[in-house]
């Protein structure tokens, strides 16, 4: 039987144009856990999170979500919650109103779970405000509500604390170790090393598209 794990990342490579975007990368991640992706800038971390969530589609390897291939038995993971980049919201809408159009296309999350994930952000869900007013902070939470609202099985934040505030990071912090415990699987890529260090399970360094080291950090005491 092959490996059992919940995302099954397996010699995945991509190329554009024959450029080398992703080099064969290998990855074995469960639920109940945070994996850190940390990198410098282009190592690969957004399009690797992208072909994860069935974006892009993998020139070499798989990835399985729950023994599913995707690409082939599932276009998309039947059960994920996205922040990659700036999510497409509507500049003429209010924060809940963007939400609300976003859950309309499963038709599976009720007003009050919006709402409540909307709150869980430190937003105000009955916040007249258009999103055009919202400042990059209030931007960044309303992109972390849209992810979880679903309540999703796998979890891809990409640099979900850019532009947060210092409550704004505890706050997250402890939503990311609330969702851990509710056996979440979550992938985060971020480039504040205490914040991954305080985070994740396991961390992986990312370089020129190609996993280059993975550190354990379980049983690792923070200083
Ligand atoms: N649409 C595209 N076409 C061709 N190459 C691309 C495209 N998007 C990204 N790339 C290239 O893929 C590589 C990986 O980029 P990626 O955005 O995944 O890096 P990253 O680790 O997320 O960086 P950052 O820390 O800046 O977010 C880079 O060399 C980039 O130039």
């Amino acid at each position: 039987m092959a490996d059992s794990a919940f995302l099954q990342v397996s010699q995945l490579s991509k190329a554009i144009k024959k450029e080398p975007i992703l080099q064969d990368i290998n990855l074995s991640l469960n639920k109940g856990s945070i994996y850190g992706f940390r990198g410098k800038n282009g190592s690969g971390k957004t399009m690797l999170f992208r072909a994860l969530c069935g974006l892009i589609l993998p020139s070499k390897g798989t990835v399985k979500v729950d023994s599913q291939i995707l690409g082939e038995e599932i276009s998309f993971p039947p059960s994920v919650g996205v922040l990659i980049e700036n999510p497409g919201f509507l500049n003429g809408y209010t924060g809940f109103k963007n939400l609300k159009l976003l859950a309309d296309l499963t038709g599976k999350i009720s007003d009050e779970r919006i709402k409540e994930s909307i709150r869980i952000v430190g937003l105000d869900p009955e916040d007249k405000r258009k999103y055009r007013k919202y400042s990059l902070g209030m931007k960044q939470r309303l992109g972390i509500a849209q992810a979880i609202m679903e309540e999703p099985e796998l979890i891809i934040l990409d640099e979900p604390t850019n532009a947060l505030d210092s409550d704004g990071v505890e706050e997250f912090k402890a939503l990311l170790l609330k969702l851990k415990s509710k056996n979440k699987c979550i992938l985060l890529a971020s480039h504040d090393k205490d914040e991954l260090n305080f985070l994740s399970d396991t961390i992986y360094l990312m370089e020129n598209g190609k996993i280059m080291d993975t550190y354990d950090m379980q049983g690792e005491e923070d200083e």
